[in-house]
């Protein structure tokens, strides 16, 4: 399948030109299936993976590609290849250190930052002794249906899917359980009925405990984000949880800093990062809307406001970071 040199000979443009052309005219949620894109002769040839799709789901996809891609200078017909393969459900943790450094904060944001950008997207509430993604996105006293023995995950307001423990029991009852008994808890909300959904994003408990390592023997993320305050305490914590997750090969997909500002300073989880090696995915400023929106189970990643750009921000990266492997 590769004829790399001699495509883009249409319109003399380069071929990586005719590829960036052709992806341009694509929304994002079609762009990041395609897997290489070209113009031979007049002719538009389109790989996309789409092993995740129904058949209908399928159709719909070429369809869109061809009516997109028709109307472009250059092009007189439309050629598309799916692959069948049916990728993988990726898994990413969100952990911190410390407790209330902003993890489900990040967590939900960044999922309706990711979903918004055409990805399809879970949140699972890994905090099983308080849960707060209910509130965050907006699912409070709905309870899951359950199916062939599956909880089958709550749709949330903002395009992402989401399942919490706080969804399943009543607040404060699961203070009772030994580590084991959550770690249990957390693999039921994992095998659930994700259906298509390609990515979830797990809000882990803080810290370094027996959900954790229960989740890196029977789920083993792909990879995870973790977040810390600029503070040097929560920063040591934080370098603490990165090592379990290194210590079980969960490739460390960033550091984030939040709450920069006056109060705890900025600057400080960056240099950090450096210096231990992991990239750094961003800044979130300590921001009144930011909590108030959190309050109201309504995302600054959902609206077009400032409060939301840094949540876009380190969305791409974690985008890249998935197609590539690199943020
Ligand atoms: N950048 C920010 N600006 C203002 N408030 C924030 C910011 N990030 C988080 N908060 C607020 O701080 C509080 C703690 O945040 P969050 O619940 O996301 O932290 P957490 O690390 O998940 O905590 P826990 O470990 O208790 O689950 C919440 O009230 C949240 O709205």
């Amino acid at each position: 399948m590769s004829e790399g040199n001699n495509s883009g000979a249409t319109n003399g443009r380069e071929p990586a030109g005719e590829e960036k052309r052709l992806r341009a005219a694509l929304p994002p949620e079609i762009d990041h299936r395609v897997r290489s894109a070209r113009i031979l002769n007049g002719r538009a040839i389109i790989v996309a993976e789409a092993g995740d799709l129904s058949e209908a789901k399928r159709e719909e996809l070429e369809a869109e590609i061809t009516r997109l891609l028709s109307t472009l200078d250059g092009v007189e017909e439309v050629r598309i290849a799916l692959t069948g393969e049916r990728r993988r459900r990726r898994i990413i943790a969100v952990g911190s250190g410390k407790g209330g450094v902003g993890k489900s904060t990040l967590t939900t944001n960044l999922a309706v930052a990711l979903a918004q950008a055409g990805r399809s997207v879970g949140v699972i509430d890994g905090d099983i002794y308080g849960p707060s993604q209910p509130k965050l996105l907006a699912t409070e006293g709905t309870k899951p249906a359950v199916e062939d023995d599956k909880l089958v995950p709550l749709e949330s307001p903002y395009g992402v899917r989401v399942l919490s423990m706080g969804h399943i029991v009543a607040p404060g009852k699961a203070l009772a359980w030994r580590g084991p008994m959550a770690g249990k808890a957390l693999g039921q909300l994992v095998d659930a009925n994700w259906g298509d959904t390609e990515l979830l994003l797990i809000d882990m408990p803080p810290g370094t405990g027996d959900v954790q390592l229960s989740m890196m023997a029977d789920h083993k993320p792909d990879g995870v984000i973790l977040i810390s305050t600029p503070q040097d305490l929560a920063l040591i914590d934080a370098a603490r949880a990165g090592q379990l997750f290194e210590q079980g090969e969960v490739a460390i997909i960033g550091l984030v800093e939040n709450m920069s500002g006056e109060i705890f300073g900025s600057g400080g989880v960056e240099k950090f990062a450096h210096a231990l090696d992991i990239p750094f995915l961003g800044r979130i400023p300590l921001n009144a809307e930011t909590r108030a929106s959190g309050d109201a189970g309504k995302p600054p990643a959902a609206s077009e406001g400032e409060a939301g750009e840094p949540f876009r921000a380190i969305g791409a990266k974690v985008a890249r970071w998935l197609d590539t492997g690199k943020v």
